[in-house]
């Protein structure tokens, strides 16, 4: 025994100093080659067939494969309790675990009484730096094996079935993101993603949205028949998306109707800040990577560009705008770095083009203060399909807000509230605002009080300015009719003076 180990010793010793001295490009030439050869020999008699999937190929050139994300979800779900080892994905900001094999874990799935086998492997470079941080430079991968009789049901029907529901599991578990595009300049020059992205918490539900009920339940409902209508869709030979039109005064609820539809339908927010794409191609390119289930939003689209043809040029006092500074300070900004040539007609093929059916199951939603800036072409149906006014609080709406703010639904100064609140204009913004309690001590009839308060200094503020507006506008009548008396008498003395010379 011990001459036999001496013996296997000497020959793997003499086998390394042969291996020491062949160049690195003969021993993988004369590998590849015995390992060519194996595999043909075994393939007589090997009844299996073995297919494939890495996480990184060069038909998908962006990121992680998704077949291969949609197996791993599909085995996780499926066949995690049948392995062994298994490796944990914390997710959720740290709130739930998915599990999913480790590397060269087996596990059987059954699928129609046939039996396919899934190892998890990966392949490990020759030569590895020695300092590494990071495990890029490993290739994992799924292998499937299955017999070989039943090469043609794995292909057009077991592979089809685990890449859905891998799919549709990774949507039913998946974070939602809320995004906003990287600068042109940044994705252009810098190769950074055209999307960043932070994860999407809203608390805005339907429930909390305050306005008319009968409005909020026919948003609510064609929402839904939206999201269940694919096959219609497909039907009728239209992409499946849908425009929405957001407009009213700033604090109706316009972003708050943003989240709360998001929620409502689970989709991924896409914050398009336009003033940021530098031109239609990028605006293209933009397009192009969001991904389905997801909501594009333009907000103030008004002022996000020179969309508005002429119209834009008279430069006019926007009232509301300059009461918002932040939206002055805006506008300031991008007349100063009016970098962006996105044109009307780009937007308008971003919109409907052929581009756009890119994705599918998708909103595109535009936000306005004023509606009658737009161009018509910008929000006629098929492009903007529903338009939504937000409006000032009515009575249906401050009973929302104060059963949210408040958790009332009837109280004694609710009739007061109702006829200021058909007296005067004021935002649901503003109506929370009061109601918000801002101590312990505040209850319910403190805040409905504060509210009343508010109500009757608007409604005040409101008549001021209705007799200032109409002071102004005499003022305005008596100017003009003084200059037409003047232009008259100029006439009159001219025809004089032109009499005389005859
Ligand atoms: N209809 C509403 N229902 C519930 N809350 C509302 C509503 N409108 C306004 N609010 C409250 O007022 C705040 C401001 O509303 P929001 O940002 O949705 O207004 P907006 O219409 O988007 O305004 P802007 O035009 O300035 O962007 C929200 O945080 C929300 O708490
Ligand atoms: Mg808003």
């Amino acid at each position: 025994m011990m001459w036999f180990m001496g013996q296997l010793g000497q020959l793997i010793g003499a086998g390394m100093f042969i291996r020491a001295m062949l160049p690195q490009w003969f021993i993988d030439q004369f590998y590849g080659h015995i390992e060519k050869y194996i595999h043909k020999l075994f393939g007589y008699f090997y009844p299996y067939i073995q297919i494939s999937f890495h996480e990184y190929n060069t038909a998908e050139s962006f990121g992680r494969s998704k077949a291969y994300a949609a197996i791993e979800r599909y085995l996780s779900a499926n066949s995690s309790t049948l392995a062994k080892r298994l490796r944990a994905n914390v997710v959720k900001n740290c709130q739930s675990v998915v599990l999913s094999m480790d590397d060269y874990e087996e596990v059987i799935d059954e699928f129609n009484g046939v039996k396919f086998w899934w190892t998890s492997s990966k392949t490990i470079p020759l030569q590895q730096p020695f300092f590494s941080y990071r495990d890029d430079s490993e290739k994992r991968f799924y292998r499937l094996t299955c017999h070989r009789k039943q090469r043609d049901f794995v292909t057009n029907v077991y592979i089809k079935h685990v890449l859905d529901e891998g799919n549709d599991i990774a949507l039913r578990t998946r974070q939602r993101k809320l995004y906003t595009n990287n600068k042109s300049d940044d994705f252009r020059s810098y190769h950074q993603k055209t999307w960043s992205h932070i994860i999407f918490e809203h608390p805005s539900t339907f429930d909390t949205l305050a306005m008319d009920p009968k409005k909020k339940d026919e948003i609510l409902n064609d929402l839904l028949t939206f999201s269940k209508s694919k096959d219609y869709y497909k039907k009728v030979g239209k992409s499946w998306k849908r425009g929405y039109l957001l407009y009213g005064p700033p604090g109706t609820g316009k972003s708050s109707m943003i989240a709360a539809m998001a929620n409502l339908l689970e989709y991924d927010i896409y914050d398009l800040e336009l003033a940021s794409v530098k031109d239609n191609t990028d605006l293209r390119k933009l397009l192009i990577e969001t991904s389905s289930k997801s909501m594009i939003v333009i907000e103030d689209i008004d002022c996000s560009l020179d969309l508005t043809g002429k119209r834009k040029e008279k430069q006019e006092d926007d009232k509301d705008d300059k009461k918002d500074p932040i939206k002055e300070m805006d506008k300031m900004a991008k007349k100063k770095d009016k970098k962006s040539e996105v044109t009307l007609s780009g937007l308008l093929n971003f919109i409907d083009g052929l581009w756009s059916a890119c994705g599918s199951e998708r909103l595109i939603v535009f936000t306005t203060n004023h509606i009658e800036k737009l161009d018509p072409a910008l929000i006629r149906r098929g492009r903007m399909d529903k338009h939504i006014e937000m409006s000032y609080c009515c009575f249906e709406t401050f009973k929302v807000l104060a059963n949210n703010y408040l958790d009332v639904e009837t109280h004694e100064l609710f009739p007061t509230i109702g006829r200021l609140l058909g007296e005067t204009n004021m935002t649901p913004a503003d109506v929370a605002e009061s109601l918000m309690p801002k101590s312990d001590e505040e209850g319910v009839e403190v805040c409905l009080n504060k509210l009343i308060k508010s109500l009757e200094v608007a409604k005040e503020e409101a008549r001021l300015k209705s007799v200032e507006d109409a002071m102004n506008k005499c003022k305005v009548e008596a100017v003009g009719e003084k200059s037409e008396d003047n232009n008259d008498q100029k006439v009159e003395k001219s025809d004089e003076s032109s009499d005389s010379k005859d």
